[in-house]
């Protein structure tokens, strides 16, 4: 199925509705975050997570990507609290970058991009036994996402560089194991949620979107 889609040309994601409808649903990511029309809620908790680095368990190159599995057969990783209700067991994280510096995140702050962002995803584990099967309803997933910006080198982010070395082809996989993906959070945990989708096909609108709002660093050598 990833033959049909791309992210640029004639399978590009202005194309993607031809095979997946739901593009044009009224809950699609990602989304500009248009800060003056933010709503406070005091009624969202603070998020709890609780991240077991024992979970962590391969590296493996998609192709247009790579994504970091974790172990999602037990709640050792779960995040709960905050627009959730119900435990959202961690089951993969993984980037998205630009070419150059000046682009590469998916959600976007009043219209400026950062050079990448995050997506730590959860299904929830509470109501549906597998990713799989909480892929697509309505209260399935939760994502995690944190912008990076170009700055001062991140060490914690240099563990995962090194390791790509060792996934160069498309399918590849490496072990990955005990990796801390909180070492990757921001220090002040404000975040904004909303109610959204996949962000390729096949779009799902099955993503409670959880966004920190600071970003942390990484280096361009980095990116
Ligand atoms: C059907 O299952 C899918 C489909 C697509 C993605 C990746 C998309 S969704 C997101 S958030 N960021 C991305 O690049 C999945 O990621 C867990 C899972
Ligand atoms: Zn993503």
């Amino acid at each position: 199925a990833s033959l049909n889609w791309s992210y640029q040309g004639n399978n590009g994601p202005d194309q993607w509705h031809k095979l997946y409808p739901i593009a044009n649903g009224n809950h699609q990511s990602p989304i500009d975050i248009k800060t003056k029309e933010v709503k406070k809620d005091p009624s969202l908790e603070h998020l709890k997570i609780t991240w077991n680095l024992s979970t962590c368990k391969e590296i493996v190159n998609i192709g247009h990507s790579f994504h970091v599995n974790f172990e999602d057969k037990d709640n050792r990783s779960v995040v709960t609290g905050g627009p959730l209700t119900g435990n959202y067991r961690l089951h993969q994280f993984h980037f998205h970058w630009g070419q150059t510096d000046d682009h590469g995140s998916e959600h976007t702050v009043d219209g400026a991009k950062y050079a990448s962002e995050l997506h730590l995803v959860h299904w929830n584990s509470d109501k549906y036994s597998s990713f799989a099967e909480a892929s697509d309803k309505p209260d399935g997933l939760s994502a995690i996402a944190v912008f990076l910006k170009v700055g001062p080198p991140n060490e914690r982010l240099q563990d995962i560089v090194k390791a790509l070395g060792s996934i160069k082809t498309k399918g590849k996989k490496a072990p990955f194991t005990n990796f801390d993906p909180s070492t990757l959070l921001p220090g002040s945990l404000d975040y904004w949620t909303y109610p959204g989708s996949l962000t390729h096909p096949p779009l799902f609108e099955s993503v409670t979107w959880i966004i920190y709002k600071e970003p942390i660093t990484i280096s361009s050598e980095q990116v």
